[in-house]
């Protein structure tokens, strides 16, 4: 094999002209099977196709005269590779036997008493920002999401890994399920696994899975995650944390869709599609030597990057009354919408926010705000004072003085001592039932419910430690 007989054949990709997305390449590989009279035709738009007798292949081939697993046809670089995989009768391209060769358009191969053309096709694409704003649960009307709708849009359907980036509460969690609600796997688990919340000790087991007996505590032999996404999609979040020594097992499962447990021999073929997130700039990661250059290429097919919403700011308004009309915290008792307005001017101190933690804060804060609005109206009041008030803005007076505000309905016991003995014990009341009902609603997930509270996971488990708190997955954050 050498390169004079690659042929490039462009990747799926999208082209930028200015810094904006300007076309996307989708591809392709048609493979024409022809045996006994019979010729079928199959598309493909994966990186990997494996070809053999047995049923977990891409390509069946009822053919005795062909291998369980025979051979695989995968994406390298530009170009497309076949690879012999110690077949019985071989693999021949152009009635040449190969172990390994690059394939050309329309080259004919034979396994057994098979024949496969083989046809690569392009499908470019030029990247129009959609009329719409919102793409299944993604809201938004800006043109940089719009423009990321329009990627979706091609890409959702196919199997192509996409990478997510973007600052916290920028919605990258929605555009996975999207992705993954848009495309052929739908009916498909989809499996999160979050690099940074598993314990390093444990994240190779959980992925990978491990045999019965492979390490102390074993007990069980247990299947990973990709293998339990079989047939659906993986979703790799906070995927800048995962550790250098297993992006190696990574990279083995993007390049040839099999796992192997740990302890096992075998592989184990998985037909995953894999989307990742990471709110770190991996292309820094990889110069800084903490992300693998060959890893970082593999997966960044499709590179979509969030833009935080001080960067949108018209989208606030459009969110916040999203939220308002759409929030399941906006109920009363009949399931009707309790606070149904905003009072003029609040939309406008929204949008000129910085909004540090993007779509989530600014869902937490509209939550709040519903929870304190005594009428059908957010109010200014409503708002947490940083927002409603920011520095050089000036009071209304008249607030300052509003002699309406009810005074707070004190124990006596909580007014005993100074004022610092009071506030210690009113922070340290807050603090205990801020987590306890954290937790409480993230189903005890402490690393959701710190990523909630925008509070370092480690601070976090320090305070449940203080306020004597337990959670169910207490046992597995060990690396501390
Ligand atoms: N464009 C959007 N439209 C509607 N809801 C959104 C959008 N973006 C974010 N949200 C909401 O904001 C919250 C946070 O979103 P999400 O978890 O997807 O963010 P993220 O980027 O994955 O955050 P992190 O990096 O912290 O994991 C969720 O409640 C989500 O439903």
């Amino acid at each position: 094999m050498s390169d004079a007989d690659a042929i490039p054949a462009s990747a799926t990709k999208i082209t930028y002209i200015d810094g904006r997305p300007a076309t996307i390449t989708l591809r392709r590989c048609k493979l024409v099977v022809a045996r006994e009279g019979q010729v079928e035709e199959r598309l493909f738009d994966k990186d990997v196709v494996n070809i053999g007798a047995m049923e977990d292949n891409d390509l069946v081939l009822e053919d005795e005269t062909v291998s369980r697993n025979h051979c695989r046809i995968f994406v390298e670089g530009d170009q497309y590779l076949i690879q012999d995989l110690d077949s019985t009768n071989g693999t021949f391209v152009n009635r040449v036997r190969i172990r390994e060769a690059w394939l050309r358009p329309d080259v004919v191969i034979t396994l057994g008493k098979t024949e496969i053309r083989f046809q690569p096709f392009d499908e470019r694409v030029r990247i129009v920002p959609t009329e719409t704003d919102r793409y299944g649960e993604i809201i938004g009307r800006d043109r940089k999401m719009r423009e990321i709708y329009a990627i979706l849009e091609k890409i959702a359907p196919t199997d192509a890994t996409v990478v997510i980036e973007g600052e916290t509460g920028t919605g990258k969690d929605v555009v996975a399920r999207t992705i993954h609600g848009a495309s052929k796997r739908e009916g498909g688990p989809f499996m999160v696994f979050d690099c940074g919340a598993v314990p390093e000790n444990l994240i190779e087991s959980e992925l990978f899975g491990h045999e019965k007996g492979s390490f102390t505590g074993a007990h069980q032999t247990r299947q990973g995650v990709f293998e339990m996404a079989n047939g659906g999609t993986v979703f790799l979040d906070e995927l800048g944390e995962l550790q250098l020594d297993l992006q190696p097992k990574l990279l083995r499962v993007l390049e040839q869709r099999e796992v192997k447990r740990i302890g096992g021999t075998k592989p184990i073929k998985v037909d995953v599609r894999i989307v990742a997130a990471t709110n770190r700039n991996l292309e820094e990661e990889v110069r800084a030597g903490r992300f693998r250059e060959d890893l970082f290429y593999r997966l960044t097919v499709v590179r979509l990057v969030l833009p935080p919403l001080r960067e949108r700011r018209d989208d606030v308004k459009l969110l916040a009354r999203h939220f308002l009309d759409h929030g399941h915290f906006n109920k009363d008792r009949e399931g009707h919408r309790r606070v149904t307005q905003f009072a003029p001017g609040v939309l406008d101190r929204l949008s000129q926010y910085d909004w540090p933690g993007n779509v989530r804060e600014l869902h937490n804060v509209i939550e709040r705000a519903v929870s304190f609005s005594e009428s059908d109206t957010v109010e200014l009041a409503d708002v947490p004072e940083h927002i409603a008030w920011p520095r050089g803005v000036p009071r209304d007076n008249d607030s300052e003085t509003d002699v309406s505000i009810p005074l707070p309905d004190f124990r006596a016991s909580e007014l005993e001592g100074t004022f610092k003995d009071a506030k210690e014990r009113w922070v340290a009341s807050f603090e205990r039932d801020y987590i306890a009902g954290l937790l409480k609603k993230n189903n005890g997930n402490i690393s959701h419910a710190a990523r909630e509270a925008e509070i370092d996971r480690k601070y976090f488990r320090k305070l449940m430690k203080k306020y004597g708190i337990t959670a169910q997955d207490d046992d597995l954050d060990v690396d501390e």
